[in-house]
């Protein structure tokens, strides 16, 4: 029978075997980086911007020189030139002087802040008149006021979103090391499976693991080596895993991780290297028959066959593996507080994971469980998220608030 470890223990197992294990990185430019982890800390060499900058179309003034200004007593400047977008601001304004400076324009030597040309009255050519006075800096972007030489921009481990390439690019950074993908196969076991291309005889299902724990894997960031649909046959499942576990830095097999005549996952596992399965069993429902073994330094995960149990439990491996052992950051979604609608029942001596639709009514966020098996796949598509009932609980009463995370 199953050895079955709480949840919190097979992670610490997870961390003790694993931790900094996958170091791999590759050169990329920094404008493909989208969604890739930073292997490395960003630090500018350089000042943004290297020049203090309007941020409205304006003149620039020396801010003493219209203190006072109303619109019942105006202050007159010179206007003594204009600064073009693009080009080093060479003027030098003394007191009395203004200078035309459009959005972005560098400001010249002697100014201190911008006031807003709608704020004016152009007498003429050569005089401007001021109807308020400004504070020092008014619309105004210091010098590195935007990042500094030899602040760290971006911090190693962290998703490249869009914003980190706009800081790339503004330092002038061309090429950055990310983490290489960490390479994974799935491997999907039973007699009764069958490919989306063949026809369904009675007794068979269709291979579902191999797709949703593929697609699973690219959002994550990693790169899907091979999927294999494998009949329960000790030798083709063993080439197989043997075949994965020397490809790839993670190997899943899904199915054949339970107590039946036929379930030899674990068995296979063990014999592709030391020290072999550390784990065959989980205080999780749905998950329960989980085998985590480490062969040759390398993590090979036996996921149960339940298209839900295997989803959940993918889940919360590889968010471990990949945030407290690889070092990356992992996308959070939405948690929040909210109140159950009806009593919920937790399955004794296991962490529950319960499927339910999170709602929103007149404000306040209410959440009702889903009802299905774990064997069925649309117990995902009909729920948005899923609370997780603590090992000790009995279950949540209706009326109850606690925390739920939505899937997406
Ligand atoms: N005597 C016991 N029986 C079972 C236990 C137990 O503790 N004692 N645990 C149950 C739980 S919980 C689960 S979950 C399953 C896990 O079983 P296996 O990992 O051995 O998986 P299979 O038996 O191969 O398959 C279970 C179920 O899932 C379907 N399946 C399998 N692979 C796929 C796939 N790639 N795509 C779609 N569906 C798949 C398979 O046809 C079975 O219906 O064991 C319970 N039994
Ligand atoms: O725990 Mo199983 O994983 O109920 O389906």
């Amino acid at each position: 029978m199953f050895n079955v470890k709480s949840i919190e223990e097979v992670k610490e197992i997870l961390v003790e075997n694993f931790k900094d294990s996958y170091n791999k990185f590759e050169l990329i430019d920094s404008v493909d980086s989208l969604n890739r982890i930073l292997y490395e800390d960003i630090k500018s060499v350089e000042n943004v911007p290297q020049f203090n900058k309007s941020t409205v179309d304006g003149y620039a003034v020396k801010y003493k020189d219209i203190l006072g200004a109303s619109d019942s007593m105006p202050i007159l400047l010179n206007m003594i030139g204009k600064v073009e977008m693009g080009t080093d601001a060479k003027i030098i304004v003394n007191e009395g002087e203004c200078v035309y400076v459009p959005t972005g324009g560098m400001l010249p030597n002697g100014t201190d802040a911008v006031v807003m040309i709608e704020k004016v009255e152009e007498i003429d050519k050569e005089t401007i008149a001021f109807y308020t006075d400004i504070t020092f800096n008014k619309n105004v972007i210091l010098k590195a006021d935007d990042v500094k030489k030899g602040d760290v921009v971006l911090k190693k481990g962290i998703i490249l979103r869009p914003e980190s390439i706009g800081v790339l690019v503004s330092l002038g950074i061309k090429k950055i090391k990310v983490f290489k993908k960490p390479k994974i196969t799935i491997i999907s076991t039973g007699d009764e499976l069958v490919d989306i291309e063949e026809n369904l005889k009675m007794g068979q299902i269709r291979d579902i693991n191999t797709h949703t724990l593929k697609a699973i894997s690219i959002s994550y960031g990693l790169e899907v080596v091979e999927t294999k649909v494998i009949k329960d046959i000790k030798e083709k499942i063993t080439k197989s895993a043997k075949k994965a576990y020397s490809e790839s830095d993670i190997v899943i097999v899904s199915g054949g991780s339970s107590m039946g005549e036929k379930d030899m996952t674990a068995e296979i596992i063990d014999s592709l290297g030391d020290p072999g399965v550390l784990v065959h069993g989980m205080a999780i429902k749905p998950g329960k028959p989980t085998i985590v073994a480490s062969c040759g330094g390398k993590p090979i995960i036996g996921l149960p066959g339940h298209p839900v149990s295997s989803i959940i439990v993918y889940k919360v491996l590889i968010e471990t593996l990949l945030e407290k052992c690889f070092n990356f950051e992992i996308e959070k979604k939405r948690s929040l507080e909210a109140t159950a609608l009806s009593n919920i029942h937790a399955a004794p001596g296991r962490t529950t994971y319960k499927m339910i639709k999170i709602e929103e009514i007149n404000n306040e966020f209410v959440f009702a469980p889903s009802y299905g098996e774990s064997g069925m796949i649309t117990l995902l598509t009909t729920s948005n998220g899923y609370t997780i009932i603590p090992i000790d609980k009995e279950g949540i009463v209706k009326g109850e608030k606690v925390r739920v995370n939505y899937f997406y």
